[in-house]
């Protein structure tokens, strides 16, 4: 497994957040999260990462305690795009990819010619060679989105977590952004979670869905079995008709109105 859950139950203070997850994840799958706002779907990625520990239950990684690795050794693992990480000091974006390979380097160490190769591949992959010496606070909202999610992605790690990371990108920067994550997860057999708010958009992009309500994962399996209208009305109260869109090539979902 990637990741176990047990038992795992999360609270800030007396109010209780993620209750009763019991979960396997093996790898190389894009997991959607999905569910109603303040559900748990970001608390429940900051258990995956450690930002956040339970009071109660059991997170492993790889077959042990996630509490047993480091901080630098997740740094190895995972990658993080958060919902609204903002990049509040005047580095140039070159400089703010770099440090995208700073748990790799060793203590004081700059990063080498092989850190740098990675950072001009991805800088050309995701179309941010002419920002690179740009000021990431002279950036628009979206364009820095895009360097922080580059960030993530020159940090090459088996596991790349998404919180609703291409939600303030125009739809061309957030397929291709999303396109590069499948290439590789396809070619690397990376594990992915994102979550999502745009429900056609999981439909297109995840292997399997998890569904949140109310602090629990009320369902999850692969996204043609679970992503059901059934479903849908269980999680979000909606009513929705679901099909297979040959143009998409992927399940997709239209909504009564
Ligand atoms: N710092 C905090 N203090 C108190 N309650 C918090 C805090 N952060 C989050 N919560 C509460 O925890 C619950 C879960 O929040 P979380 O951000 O995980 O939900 P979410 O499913 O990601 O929501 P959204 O779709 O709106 O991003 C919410 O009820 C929220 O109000």
């Amino acid at each position: 497994m990637a990741f176990s859950m047990k038992d795992v139950h999360f609270a800030l203070g007396e109010t209780s957040i993620l209750e009763d997850i019991n979960i396997d994840l093996p790898p190389g799958r894009i997991y959607g999260i999905l569910g109603p706002n303040g559900s748990g779907k970001s608390t429940w990625l900051d258990l995956l990462i450690r930002h956040r520990v339970p009071q109660q239950g059991m997170v492993e990684y790889n077959g042990h305690p996630l509490g047993s690795y480091s901080r630098k050794q997740i740094s190895k693992e995972m990658a993080l795009v958060p919902q609204d990480y903002r990049l509040n000091f005047p580095f140039q974006v070159l400089e703010v990819l770099l440090m995208g390979r700073y748990p790799f380097l060793p203590r004081f160490a700059s990063p080498g010619s092989r850190d740098l190769d990675i950072v001009r591949e991805v800088m050309q992959k995701t179309g941010l060679e002419k920002f690179q010496d740009r000021m990431v606070t002279e950036l628009s909202g979206g364009e820095r989105q895009r360097v922080v999610f580059a960030r993530a992605l020159v940090q090459d790690t088996p596991v790349l977590i998404l919180d609703e990371a291409t939600a303030s990108l125009d739809i061309k920067h957030g397929l291709h952004l999303l396109s590069l994550v499948r290439q590789k997860n396809q070619q690397a057999r990376t594990t992915v979670f994102s979550v999502f708010q745009d429900i056609n958009l999981a439909a297109a992009f995840c292997s399997h869905i998890i569904f949140f309500k109310q602090g629990r994962i009320l369902l999850h399996g692969p996204t043609t079995e679970v992503l059901t209208p059934q479903n849908l009305e269980r999680v979000f109260d909606v009513r929705a008709k679901v099909y297979f869109d040959d143009y998409a090539q992927s399940t997709q979902v239209v909504f009564k109105v």
